[in-house]
């Protein structure tokens, strides 16, 4: 059974600022847990305490309730920690995965039995006599986590193990770490700043924005009810929109109304809205007004961007009469595929266009200020 995992009061510092603020953080035994934040937002931190590879400059992180200030080489040990970088020894590929069993004192003739089973866990055993250093980007990844998991950790961290993978070989390698995974004895944490990575790995996702704890619910609720707009933009909502309640409840984006309602107070809000979710209508119809600025086909869909006052994305079948660029039109927005949240001081001030500006770049668009 995995180890549980309880992070209580924790500040934590790093060049004299507070980069790690957790008041109470619990991780049952055997619970896959992604914890899901951008860049710079203290997810390596947050692995780096749970690893008992540092300690918490206030507050405490227990390993089935023990401190990790306290357990020493034996707690250290009952945790594997996969990192962005392989790091693999240069040797062979069962020598990087038997080594650590060694150093557990495993007995020799077991040693060899466990390597090849994580070897084949991970499908890579036919490189087990291979150089590390001659594998590719994606082989490496594979033998890393082999090596992990070889000794049956209590606790599996994983650092944006797919991070610099192509994007059929993420799918695999994420496919088949789900599959070795799912006898769930062990208790796994994943760090990633892709949310289709995140979401793909676990049950429960931990929402960690600036080193503060700002979700953390199952999969579907950070989707489908993201507490902000910076959760809203974590988990791929490709428009955070200004948008203004009306005194009868209805949201009114670009001054039109949209049809999607607040129950709360007359005044700024944010529409987070999927750009599958935004539709393009001709100028005549109601709905929000915006100028195609252009358009750039993907696969399957095409990326309608838009001048709304605001960058805005819309998304259109490859089979659909695509708007031209300098085209004034309508949108509409969908209510299941978007949401309302309260604008809050982040929102304003900087995930929203964040958000909008990092589709904008993904789809090479120019983008206007
Ligand atoms: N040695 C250091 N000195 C000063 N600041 C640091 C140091 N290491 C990390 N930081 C800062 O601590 C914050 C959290 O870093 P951390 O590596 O935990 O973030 P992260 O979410 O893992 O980021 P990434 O996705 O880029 O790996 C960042 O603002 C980072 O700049």
């Amino acid at each position: 059974m995995g180890a549980q995992l309880r992070v209580d009061g924790v500040r934590h510092h790093r060049g004299g600022h507070e980069v790690l603020r957790v008041d109470s953080l619990g991780i049952d035994g055997g619970e896959q847990v992604s914890v899901l934040g951008r860049n710079g937002a203290g997810k390596t931190t947050l692995l780096r305490l749970l690893a008992a590879a540092e300690t918490p400059h206030t507050g405490q992180v227990t390993v089935d309730g023990t401190g990790t200030g306290h357990g020493g080489i034996a707690l250290r040990r009952r945790a594997a920690y996969a990192t962005q970088r392989p790091g693999l020894l240069s040797t062979s590929v069962l020598r990087n995965v038997v080594l650590p069993l060694k150093w557990r004192k495993i007995p020799r003739k077991q040693r060899r039995d466990l390597a090849d089973a994580a070897l084949r866990r991970m499908g890579v055993a036919h490189l087990a006599h291979r150089h590390a250093a001659g594998l590719s980007g994606g082989e490496q990844q594979r033998v890393n986590l082999a090596r992990a998991l070889a000794i049956d950790p209590d606790v599996l961290l994983l650092d944006e193990p797919a991070a610099s993978l192509d994007s059929e070989s993420r799918l695999s390698f994420l496919h088949d770490l789900g599959l070795a995974l799912a006898d769930r004895t062990t208790t796994v944490v994943h760090v990633s700043h892709r949310a289709d990575d995140a979401l793909r790995l676990a049950d429960r996702v931990i929402a960690l924005v600036g080193g503060h704890v700002r979700q953390d619910g199952t999969a579907d609720a950070v989707i489908h009810r993201p507490a902000d707009a910076s959760v809203a933009a974590l988990v791929g909502y490709d428009n955070l929109l200004d948008a203004q309640v009306r005194a009868d409840g209805e949201v009114a984006v670009g001054g039109e109304r949209t049809g999607l309602t607040w129950h709360g107070a007359p005044g700024p809000v944010t529409v987070a809205a999927f750009a599958i979710g935004v539709s393009v209508w001709p100028a005549g119809a109601s709905g929000v007004p915006a100028r195609v600025e252009r358009v750039v086909p993907g696969p399957g869909l095409r990326t309608v961007v838009l001048d709304g006052g605001q960058p805005i994305l819309a998304s259109i079948p490859l089979h659909a009469p695509a708007p031209a660029a300098g085209q004034h039109v309508r949108l509409s927005i969908d209510p299941g595929l978007s949401r309302v949240l309260p604008r809050s001081k982040a929102a304003s001030s900087g995930p929203p266009q964040s958000a909008a500006c990092s589709r904008l770049v993904r789809v090479g668009a120019a983008i206007t200020p």
